[in-house]
Protein backbone atom coordinates (compact mmCIF):
# COMPACT_ATOMS: atom_id res chain seq x y z
CA UNK A 1 0.00 0.00 0.00
CA UNK A 2 2.97 2.19 1.03
CA UNK A 3 4.86 1.30 -1.85
CA UNK A 4 1.63 2.23 -4.33
CA UNK A 5 2.00 5.75 -2.53
CA UNK A 6 5.48 6.26 -3.43
CA UNK A 7 5.10 4.92 -6.86
CA UNK A 8 2.57 8.14 -8.01
CA UNK A 9 5.16 10.01 -7.22
CA UNK A 10 8.17 8.34 -8.60
CA UNK A 11 7.04 7.77 -12.34
CA UNK A 12 8.58 10.72 -13.89
CA UNK A 13 9.08 10.30 -18.11
CA UNK A 14 12.50 9.24 -18.74
CA UNK A 15 15.36 9.27 -21.38
CA UNK A 16 15.53 5.71 -20.57
CA UNK A 17 12.19 3.92 -22.06
CA UNK A 18 10.45 0.77 -21.40
CA UNK A 19 10.35 0.17 -24.93
CA UNK A 20 14.06 0.29 -25.20
CA UNK A 21 14.92 -1.82 -22.15
CA UNK A 22 12.91 -4.24 -23.82
CA UNK A 23 15.02 -4.66 -26.58
CA UNK A 24 17.10 -7.94 -24.91
CA UNK A 25 19.64 -8.20 -28.39
CA UNK A 26 23.15 -9.37 -26.86
CA UNK A 27 25.01 -6.04 -26.02
CA UNK A 28 28.17 -5.50 -27.65
CA UNK A 29 30.12 -2.38 -27.06
CA UNK A 30 30.36 -0.55 -30.83
CA UNK A 31 32.47 2.42 -29.84
CA UNK A 32 35.67 2.65 -27.98
CA UNK A 33 37.80 5.56 -26.43
CA UNK A 34 38.65 7.26 -23.55
CA UNK A 35 35.46 8.04 -21.26
CA UNK A 36 37.11 9.86 -18.61
CA UNK A 37 39.00 7.48 -16.26
CA UNK A 38 39.48 3.97 -17.55
CA UNK A 39 42.05 2.53 -14.75
CA UNK A 40 41.55 2.72 -11.12
CA UNK A 41 43.56 1.76 -8.19
CA UNK A 42 41.89 0.23 -5.31
CA UNK A 43 42.95 -2.50 -2.31
CA UNK A 44 46.20 -3.11 -4.40
CA UNK A 45 45.26 -3.60 -7.47
CA UNK A 46 45.31 -1.77 -11.01
CA UNK A 47 41.85 -2.10 -12.03
CA UNK A 48 41.11 -1.67 -15.93
CA UNK A 49 37.70 -0.98 -17.23
CA UNK A 50 36.29 -1.60 -20.45
CA UNK A 51 33.53 1.38 -20.99
CA UNK A 52 31.53 2.54 -24.19
CA UNK A 53 28.73 4.66 -25.10
CA UNK A 54 26.04 2.30 -25.87
CA UNK A 55 24.08 2.42 -22.54
CA UNK A 56 24.25 4.29 -19.15
CA UNK A 57 25.52 0.59 -18.12
CA UNK A 58 28.67 1.14 -20.21
CA UNK A 59 30.23 3.92 -18.35
CA UNK A 60 31.16 4.09 -14.96
CA UNK A 61 29.10 6.72 -12.46
CA UNK A 62 30.56 8.81 -9.61
CA UNK A 63 28.54 6.54 -7.37
CA UNK A 64 30.50 3.39 -8.23
CA UNK A 65 33.38 4.88 -7.25
CA UNK A 66 32.63 6.70 -4.44
CA UNK A 67 31.30 2.91 -2.55
CA UNK A 68 34.56 1.60 -3.58
CA UNK A 69 36.59 4.58 -2.01
CA UNK A 70 34.21 3.73 1.23
CA UNK A 71 34.86 0.24 1.35
CA UNK A 72 38.52 0.50 0.58
CA UNK A 73 38.74 2.86 3.46
CA UNK A 74 36.60 0.86 5.77
CA UNK A 75 37.65 -2.62 5.91
CA UNK A 76 37.24 -3.02 9.39
CA UNK A 77 33.35 -1.38 9.65
CA UNK A 78 32.33 -2.97 6.40
CA UNK A 79 34.51 -6.33 6.30
CA UNK A 80 33.46 -8.19 2.68
CA UNK A 81 35.68 -10.95 3.45
CA UNK A 82 34.38 -14.30 2.75
CA UNK A 83 31.07 -12.34 2.60
CA UNK A 84 27.57 -12.91 0.21
CA UNK A 85 27.65 -9.78 -2.15
CA UNK A 86 24.70 -8.82 -4.82
CA UNK A 87 25.60 -6.18 -6.65
CA UNK A 88 21.89 -4.28 -8.18
CA UNK A 89 22.84 -2.32 -11.71
CA UNK A 90 26.54 -3.15 -11.32
CA UNK A 91 27.08 -1.39 -14.81
CA UNK A 92 30.70 -2.05 -15.96
CA UNK A 93 31.74 -3.84 -12.72
CA UNK A 94 33.86 -2.13 -10.65
CA UNK A 95 32.17 -1.96 -7.52
CA UNK A 96 31.83 -5.88 -7.98
CA UNK A 97 35.70 -6.40 -9.00
CA UNK A 98 37.00 -4.35 -5.69
CA UNK A 99 34.30 -6.56 -3.57
CA UNK A 100 35.44 -9.51 -5.19
CA UNK A 101 39.68 -8.02 -4.22
CA UNK A 102 38.01 -7.70 -0.89
CA UNK A 103 37.50 -11.52 -0.41
CA UNK A 104 33.56 -11.37 -0.83
CA UNK A 105 31.82 -13.68 -2.90
CA UNK A 106 30.03 -11.49 -5.22
CA UNK A 107 26.94 -11.56 -7.60
CA UNK A 108 26.78 -9.25 -10.12
CA UNK A 109 23.57 -8.42 -11.57
CA UNK A 110 21.91 -6.36 -14.59
CA UNK A 111 19.97 -6.09 -17.47
CA UNK A 112 20.68 -9.00 -19.87
CA UNK A 113 21.87 -6.77 -22.97
CA UNK A 114 25.21 -5.42 -20.65
CA UNK A 115 26.05 -8.62 -18.95
CA UNK A 116 29.06 -9.53 -21.23
CA UNK A 117 30.78 -6.71 -20.90
CA UNK A 118 29.99 -6.66 -17.27
CA UNK A 119 31.43 -10.13 -17.51
CA UNK A 120 34.51 -9.52 -19.54
CA UNK A 121 35.76 -6.44 -16.99
CA UNK A 122 34.86 -8.96 -13.98
CA UNK A 123 37.25 -11.83 -15.95
CA UNK A 124 39.61 -9.31 -16.65
CA UNK A 125 40.23 -7.79 -13.42
CA UNK A 126 39.84 -11.02 -11.10
CA UNK A 127 41.16 -13.66 -12.35
CA UNK A 128 44.29 -14.72 -10.07
CA UNK A 129 43.59 -12.40 -7.20
CA UNK A 130 40.43 -12.86 -6.32
CA UNK A 131 39.36 -15.46 -3.16
CA UNK A 132 35.87 -16.46 -5.43
CA UNK A 133 35.21 -16.14 -9.10
CA UNK A 134 32.77 -13.46 -9.09
CA UNK A 135 29.24 -14.33 -10.77
CA UNK A 136 27.44 -12.65 -13.46
CA UNK A 137 23.00 -12.91 -13.19
CA UNK A 138 20.28 -11.16 -15.28
CA UNK A 139 18.31 -9.23 -12.83
CA UNK A 140 15.35 -6.54 -14.46
CA UNK A 141 14.23 -4.80 -11.12
CA UNK A 142 11.02 -5.66 -9.80
CA UNK A 143 10.74 -9.39 -12.31
CA UNK A 144 10.73 -12.40 -11.06
CA UNK A 145 11.96 -12.18 -8.23
CA UNK A 146 10.57 -14.88 -6.24
CA UNK A 147 11.08 -17.06 -9.02
CA UNK A 148 15.11 -16.05 -10.11
CA UNK A 149 16.09 -15.09 -6.73
CA UNK A 150 13.67 -17.00 -4.08
CA UNK A 151 14.81 -16.26 0.04
CA UNK A 152 16.53 -17.63 2.05
CA UNK A 153 18.22 -19.66 -0.92
CA UNK A 154 19.40 -16.49 -2.49
CA UNK A 155 20.71 -14.58 0.95
CA UNK A 156 23.65 -11.99 1.11
CA UNK A 157 25.15 -10.41 3.49
CA UNK A 158 25.20 -7.41 1.75
CA UNK A 159 23.54 -5.60 -1.39
CA UNK A 160 25.56 -2.59 -3.12
CA UNK A 161 24.08 -0.39 -5.60
CA UNK A 162 25.73 2.55 -7.13
CA UNK A 163 23.96 5.21 -9.09
CA UNK A 164 21.07 2.87 -9.66
CA UNK A 165 18.57 6.01 -9.07
CA UNK A 166 18.36 8.54 -11.55
CA UNK A 167 15.88 9.56 -14.75
CA UNK A 168 14.10 6.63 -15.15
CA UNK A 169 10.64 4.91 -15.08
CA UNK A 170 11.41 1.70 -12.58
CA UNK A 171 12.16 3.61 -9.36
CA UNK A 172 9.09 1.64 -7.64
CA UNK A 173 10.68 -1.70 -8.91
CA UNK A 174 13.82 -0.82 -7.57
CA UNK A 175 12.56 -0.19 -4.25
CA UNK A 176 11.04 -2.84 -4.35
CA UNK A 177 13.71 -5.48 -5.18
CA UNK A 178 15.91 -3.59 -2.54
CA UNK A 179 12.79 -4.87 -0.13
CA UNK A 180 13.42 -8.41 -1.22
CA UNK A 181 16.73 -9.03 -0.86
CA UNK A 182 16.72 -6.39 2.88
CA UNK A 183 14.14 -8.05 4.34
CA UNK A 184 13.17 -8.26 7.97
CA UNK A 185 15.11 -11.44 9.05
CA UNK A 186 17.61 -11.40 5.90
CA UNK A 187 20.47 -9.95 8.05
CA UNK A 188 21.57 -8.29 4.87
CA UNK A 189 22.96 -5.12 4.92
CA UNK A 190 22.19 -2.54 1.56
CA UNK A 191 24.84 0.29 0.84
CA UNK A 192 23.51 2.48 -1.41
CA UNK A 193 25.69 5.35 -3.10
CA UNK A 194 23.75 8.06 -5.54
CA UNK A 195 24.28 11.23 -6.93
CA UNK A 196 21.21 12.50 -5.95
CA UNK A 197 20.58 14.96 -9.61
CA UNK A 198 16.39 15.05 -10.03
CA UNK A 199 13.86 15.50 -7.55
CA UNK A 200 12.69 12.23 -8.36
CA UNK A 201 16.12 11.23 -6.82
CA UNK A 202 15.37 13.18 -3.72
CA UNK A 203 11.17 11.23 -3.47
CA UNK A 204 13.35 8.05 -3.73
CA UNK A 205 15.24 8.13 -1.18
CA UNK A 206 12.39 9.99 1.05
CA UNK A 207 11.01 6.46 0.08
CA UNK A 208 14.04 4.58 0.37
CA UNK A 209 14.52 6.44 4.44
CA UNK A 210 10.76 5.43 5.64
CA UNK A 211 10.68 1.97 3.97
CA UNK A 212 14.17 1.12 6.01
CA UNK A 213 16.36 1.64 8.92
CA UNK A 214 19.09 3.98 7.31
CA UNK A 215 22.38 5.60 8.21
CA UNK A 216 24.02 8.10 5.93
CA UNK A 217 27.29 7.26 5.97
CA UNK A 218 28.86 9.59 3.75
CA UNK A 219 27.92 12.91 2.44
CA UNK A 220 29.44 14.98 0.03
CA UNK A 221 27.31 18.24 -0.22
CA UNK A 222 29.32 19.70 -3.24
CA UNK A 223 28.60 16.45 -5.61
CA UNK A 224 25.29 16.00 -4.15
CA UNK A 225 26.89 12.20 -3.34
CA UNK A 226 25.32 10.13 -0.31
CA UNK A 227 25.85 6.90 0.63
CA UNK A 228 23.15 5.08 2.73
CA UNK A 229 23.28 2.17 5.10
CA UNK A 230 19.91 0.08 5.25
CA UNK A 231 18.93 -2.86 7.19
CA UNK A 232 15.37 -3.67 7.02
CA UNK A 233 12.51 -2.57 9.61
CA UNK A 234 11.98 -4.84 12.32
C1 LIG B 1 23.67 4.78 -13.99
S1 LIG B 1 24.13 3.15 -14.32
C2 LIG B 1 25.19 2.79 -12.92
C3 LIG B 1 26.12 1.65 -13.23
C4 LIG B 1 27.08 1.30 -12.09
N1 LIG B 1 26.36 0.89 -10.89
C5 LIG B 1 27.99 2.46 -11.79
O1 LIG B 1 27.76 3.16 -10.77
O2 LIG B 1 28.94 2.69 -12.54
C6 LIG B 1 22.62 2.30 -13.88
C7 LIG B 1 22.67 0.81 -14.05
O3 LIG B 1 21.40 0.25 -13.74
C8 LIG B 1 21.03 -0.66 -14.74
N2 LIG B 1 19.56 -0.67 -14.87
C9 LIG B 1 18.75 0.31 -15.33
N3 LIG B 1 17.48 -0.07 -15.31
C10 LIG B 1 17.47 -1.33 -14.82
C11 LIG B 1 16.43 -2.27 -14.56
N4 LIG B 1 15.15 -1.98 -14.81
N5 LIG B 1 16.76 -3.46 -14.04
C12 LIG B 1 18.06 -3.76 -13.78
N6 LIG B 1 19.10 -2.92 -14.02
C13 LIG B 1 18.79 -1.71 -14.53
C14 LIG B 1 21.67 -0.12 -16.00
O4 LIG B 1 21.82 -1.11 -17.00
C15 LIG B 1 22.99 0.39 -15.47
O5 LIG B 1 23.98 -0.58 -15.45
Amino acid sequence: MYLMSCAETLTDKDMMTREGLDRRNVWEPSLYYPLGKESFHFVGHEINIRESMDSYGALIWPGAIALCQFLENNQQQMNLMDKAVLELGAGTGLLSIVASLLGAWVTATDLPDILSNLSFNLRRNTKGRSRYIPQVAALSWGQELERDFPFPSYRYDYVLAADVVYHHDFLEELLNTMLHFCRRGSGTTLLWANKLRFQSDQRFAECFKSSFNTTLLVEVPQENMCIYKATAKE
